[in-house]
C-alpha cells in the first residue's frame, strides 16, 4: 500500500503561519509530554528560528494546551556551521537572538544541545558530528540502545536548490544509512564545515514540518512535489521518507500557481 503523501499548508500571511505553526508545535508539544515528560525537537538556522519566535512567544489564551512548557524541551540542532557558538554563522547563535533570549522567565529555559566548541577548528569536521551523535545518544538511549533517535519534533527549512539540513543535491551524505550525524566539509553554500542529522534519523521522527515562504520558494517546491523531477532533491527525500509524518507551512506566494498531491486542513 502507497505511504500517505505530505500535508501542505498554505497561509496568506506571516501571522496566520505562525498562529497554525504554533498550534502545530504545542500539540506536538502536549503528546510528547504525554508520552515521556519531556519534548525532544531539532531546529534549522535560516529564517526558520524568526518564525518560530513569532509563533512561540504570542501571548497564549491561558489553556493548558497552548502553553508552551520550555522546562521540559531539549533542543538540538537539525544542522550547525563548524564556527563559534557566538559566531554571526552559527545557528545556536541565530536560535538564541531569535528566540532563546525572548523567552520570559516565567515559560522555563529550554536544555539546548550545542555543539561541541572545543573542535570548532578542526580540519575535518568528522569529530564535531560524533561528539554531537554522541550527545544524541546520551539523550536518546540512557539506558537501552536504540538503532535511531526518535525526535518528538523536526523543524526544517528548504534551500532554493532543495536542500534541508546540511544535505545538499548530489551529496554522499544522503546515501548514509549508519551514522545519525554526518560532516560536510565542502557545503556549496558557505560556511563550508558543518555537520548535519542524517536522512534515516530525520524521517524517522514523529513530525517533521518545513517552513518555506515567499516567492522565492515556488519553483523549488513544484519541483519537488513533482514525483518524476523531484526524485533525488533532499526536501522530497524526507517527504518520500516521512510521508504523512511532514507537514509543509508554507505562504501563498509560495505555491501560487503549484497542485500538490495533497493540501491539508488545520
Ligand atoms: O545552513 C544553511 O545553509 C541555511 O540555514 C539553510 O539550510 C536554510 O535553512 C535554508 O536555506 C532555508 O532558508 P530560509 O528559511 O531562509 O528560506
Amino acid at each position: 500500500m502507497a505511504t500517505p503523501p505530505p500535508k501542505l499548508f498554505s497561509f496568506p500571511d506571516a501571522e496566520a503561519l505562525a498562529q497554525q505553526l504554533r498550534a502545530y508545535v504545542l500539540r506536538n508539544q502536549n503528546a510528547a509530554l504525554a508520552r515521556h515528560d519531556t519534548f525532544r525537537l531539532a531546529v534549522s538556522g535560516g529564517s526558520l528560528p524568526a518564525t518560530l519566535a513569532k509563533a512561540l512567544l504570542a501571548p497564549s489564551d491561558g489553556s493548558p494546551e497552548d502553553s508552551p512548557q520550555f522546562d521540559k524541551w531539549d533542543i538540538f540542532f537539525a544542522d550547525e556551521r563548524a564556527v563559534p557558538l557566538d559566531h554571526e554563522d552559527s545557528n545556536y547563535r541565530l536560535l538564541k537572538d531569535e528566540l532563546l533570549s525572548k523567552i520570559p522567565a516565567e515559560l522555563g529555559t529550554p536544555t539546548v544541545h550545542t555543539i561541541d566548541a572545543n573542535h570548532i577548528q578542526d580540519d575535518d569536521p568528522q569529530e564535531l558530528a560524533d561528539l554531537y551523535q554522541d550527545e544524541l545518544m546520551r539523550s536518546f538511549a540512557a539506558k537501552d540502545s536504540v538503532k535511531l533517535p526518535v525526535f518528538d519534533l523536526i523543524l526544517l527549512g528548504c534551500g532554493p536548490d532543495g536542500h534541508t539540513c546540511s544535505l545538499f543535491p548530489g551529496h554522499e551524505l544522503l546515501r548514509e544509512k549508519d551514522a545519525w550525524v554526518g560532516a560536510e566539509s565542502n557545503s556549496p553554500k558557505p560556511p563550508p564545515k558543518r555537520i548535519t542529522l542524517t536522512l534515516p534519523v530525520v524521517t524517522h521522527a514523529i513530525s517533521i514540518a518545513f517552513v518555506a515562504t515567499g516567492a522565492g520558494k515556488k519553483e523549488i517546491l513544484r519541483k519537488i512535489f513533482d514525483l518524476e523531477e523531484g526524485r533525488s532533491i533532499p526536501s522530497a527525500l524526507v517527504n518520500e521518507g516521512g510521508g504523512e509524518k511532514v507537514s509543509w507551512f508554507t505562504d501563498h506566494p509560495a505555491v501560487d500557481g503549484v497542485s500538490f498531491p495533497r493540501r491539508g486542513s488545520l
